[in-house]
């Protein structure tokens, strides 16, 4: 498949007639591309994930997802959000969890049916590509946020996405499945499109080759001009630079990756 995963055109969008959030949006992702997007707090990444799933529609312009509206791409898009909305006292499993991302796959029959061999086999490995299936009976409540994190990140991997939607995966993760979740998502890159929003830069620039930068409107850059000028504008805000070194392993040798990095 060689169609464009994302392609936004000319897309502008304010919530209720409001100040505009995005302005003259227009970019690409293509097939198998594994993109990062960074940004200022309030600078619009949400929204543009949004605009993607089809949960917003723009004021103006056009975005299609594998060349068609979002609503009709819904199926082959997993989509981890940046906050889970939950109620702690619903008695649901890890496992459930998991298996309502394959609601999307399974169509109506996700509604009507009881989970098949097949659904229940793929929420496994799902749990498994993030090393928790030792914990799929546990209820989801008793779980640490780190840990929640990476069973939604199983769970947007249910529907067997071929556009992959992460806000802040690694927000509060250890940096030891930070690097495992670092070499899973270089590996599904060879098959399906991975768009990222991250503010660790390090993290970003350790996997991607260039970065969509949002601040009402986007720029993409190249990671390698990432200096702390660029990061600078790109933030549009005064801030400190620390070193950030970044273990990446990579066909079998460890490397250190050093950026710079916001506080
Ligand atoms: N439902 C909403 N109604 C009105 N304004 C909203 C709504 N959701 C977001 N906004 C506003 O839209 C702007 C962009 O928000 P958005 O959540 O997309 O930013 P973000 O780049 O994801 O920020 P962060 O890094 O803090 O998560 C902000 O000014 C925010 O206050």
């Amino acid at each position: 498949m060689n169609e464009a995963a994302v392609c936004f055109h000319k897309v502008h969008f304010s919530y209720d007639n409001g100040a505009p959030v995005l302005e003259d949006v227009s970019f690409t992702i293509g097939p198998r591309e594994l993109v990062a997007m960074v940004g200022p707090n309030g600078g619009g990444k949400t929204t543009l994930l949004k605009l993607i799933t089809g949960m917003l529609h723009p004021s103006s312009g056009t975005v299609r997802i594998f060349s068609k509206n979002p609503e009709y791409a819904r199926p082959r898009v997993g989509y981890m959000p940046q906050y889970l909305h939950f109620d702690p006292v619903f008695p649901i499993t890890v496992r459930e969890v998991v298996l309502m991302g394959r609601l999307g796959r399974r169509g109506i029959r996700g509604f009507f049916g009881w989970p098949d061999k097949k659904d229940r086999f793929h929420t496994m490995e799902c749990l498994a590509h993030v090393e928790m299936e030792h914990l799929a009976d546990r209820p989801f409540s008793a779980l640490s946020g780190g840990q929640r994190q990476r069973v939604m990140i199983a769970r947007a991997l249910a529907c067997e996405p071929e556009l992959l939607l992460l806000d802040e995966p690694t927000a509060n993760v250890d940096a030891q499945t930070e690097t495992r979740f670092m070499a899973l998502l270089e590996q599904l890159s060879h098959d399906i499109s991975v768009l990222m929003v991250s503010h660790d830069m390090g993290f970003v620039s350790a996997l991607v080759k260039s970065v969509i930068c949002v601040n009402r409107r986007v720029v993409i850059h190249p990671t390698t001009e990432l200096t702390g000028t660029a990061i600078q504008e790109i933030y549009n805000c005064s801030m400190q630079m620390v070193r950030h070194d970044h273990r990446c392993t990579e066909k079998g040798h460890t490397h250190v990756v050093h950026a710079q990095h916001p506080l």
